[in-house]
């Protein structure tokens, strides 16, 4: 079986993938230039180049050297505040520098690509449940960088026949390893996982409900939480039906049931044993009121089947990871 190039491999989600690639037996190398990433995550006897995936000639003579077959390409820029302050990063590093990978890969002959998109891409849908034929259309820079990079592969792969791809739209990735072997460790991190888990350890004076006027039951957003162990899991069906000759798809990750703001902290409360501080902010700019995955087509077509689907799980996995 052909290694896999996992870009972004040191960071938060792509060294949980390299744990669920190595569990299912794979061989494995990683790509990263610990811009935000760290070493410590991934296991020692893994093979990591230190470097830009926009490095062509790099990136070049690694797929070569290594036999790569499938590129997962996890590494860019992911702060959506950030994105709309410093846009010309975000086009820098997630569309320019995916462009560049793109092409080393057509270049190479690799013909599978495994790419880490979100549901910003979808920006306020107009339903609750959102489904891959939700219309598009991205409020953030970071949204769009990830909307073009899909288009580059759609266009890519149109014109290249050896050339086939999985776009997974991630909704809210939270977790940690049940085993605490990884977790996030991104900085400036703005999730409200674990920015709650951290104010439950006293690092933090209070979390901040952004917004308790909203639409909603609770008045608080509502989001799909995916454990990060099950997204990785994603990663690996979709390498399997892209070794196995599939089509290229486009497909939401998610569990497609979500949870409020308040939901979420009441979770980190019972996994903490007393209530963390919060108080009730005004709405962070740019926040969709609800965004629930419909994944029936990545459990369809892909075989997906998760296996942490629970809020107080995933609350408590990410708590011990702060812990640690
Ligand atoms: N965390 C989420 O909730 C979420 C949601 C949707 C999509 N995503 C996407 O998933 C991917 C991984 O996100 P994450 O949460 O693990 O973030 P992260 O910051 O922990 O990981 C990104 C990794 O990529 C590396 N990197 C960045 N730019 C690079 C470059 N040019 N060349 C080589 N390495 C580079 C970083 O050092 C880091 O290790 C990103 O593409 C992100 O947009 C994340
Ligand atoms: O301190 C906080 C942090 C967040 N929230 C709220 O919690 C919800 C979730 O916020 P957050 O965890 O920041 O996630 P999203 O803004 O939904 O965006 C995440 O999910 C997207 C996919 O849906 C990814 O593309 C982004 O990278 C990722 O940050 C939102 O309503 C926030 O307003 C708070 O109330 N207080």
């Amino acid at each position: 079986m052909d290694t896999v190039l996992v870009t972004g491999g040191a960071g938060y989600i792509g060294s949980h993938a390299v744990l669920a690639l190595r569990a299912a037996g794979r061989a494995v190398v990683v790509l990263d230039d610990l811009s935000t990433g760290d070493r410590n995550l991934i296991p020692a006897d893994v093979p990591m180049i230190v470097g830009d995936v926009a490095d062509t000639d790099r990136t070049g003579a690694l797929l070569r050297d290594h036999r790569i077959g499938t590129v997962m390409h996890f590494a860019g820029s992911i702060i959506v505040p950030e994105s709309v302050a410093d846009p010309l990063k975000y086009y820098r590093n997630n569309t320019a520098a995916s462009r560049s990978l793109i092409e080393t890969c057509i270049k190479t002959g690799v013909g599978r690509f495994i790419f880490s998109s979100t549901a910003a891409v979808y920006g306020n849908p107009p339903t609750r449940m959102v489904t891959e034929q939700t219309p598009v259309a991205p409020v953030s820079p970071y949204g769009w960088s990830k909307l073009m990079t899909e288009q580059m592969l759609a266009d890519v792969a149109a014109a290249h026949q050896a050339f086939r791809y999985i776009a997974l739209r991630y909704f809210n990735v939270a977790g940690a390893d049940p085993q605490g072997r990884a977790g996030q460790v991104t900085p400036n991190a703005t999730h409200l996982i674990k920015l709650a888990c951290e104010t439950a350890l006293g690092r933090r004076k209070v979390l901040n409900i952004f917004g308790s006027d909203y639409p909603t039951p609770d008045g608080t957003c509502i989001r799909d939480y995916i454990h990060v162990s099950d997204l990785a899991d994603a990663h690996v069906c979709a390498l399997n039906h892209l070794e196995k000759g599939g089509n290229s798809l486009v497909l939401n990750c998610g569990y497609g049931r979500g949870y409020s703001v308040r939901q979420v902290a009441e979770a980190v409360d019972r996994a903490a044993g007393r209530p963390l501080p919060k108080v009730e902010a005004p709405r962070r700019i740019g926040d969709p009121v609800e965004l629930v995955a419909d994944s029936t087509r990545l459990r369809d077509l892909l075989g997906w089947r998760p296996r942490v689907d629970d809020l107080d799980l995933i609350v408590s996995h990410a708590l011990a990871w702060e812990r640690r």
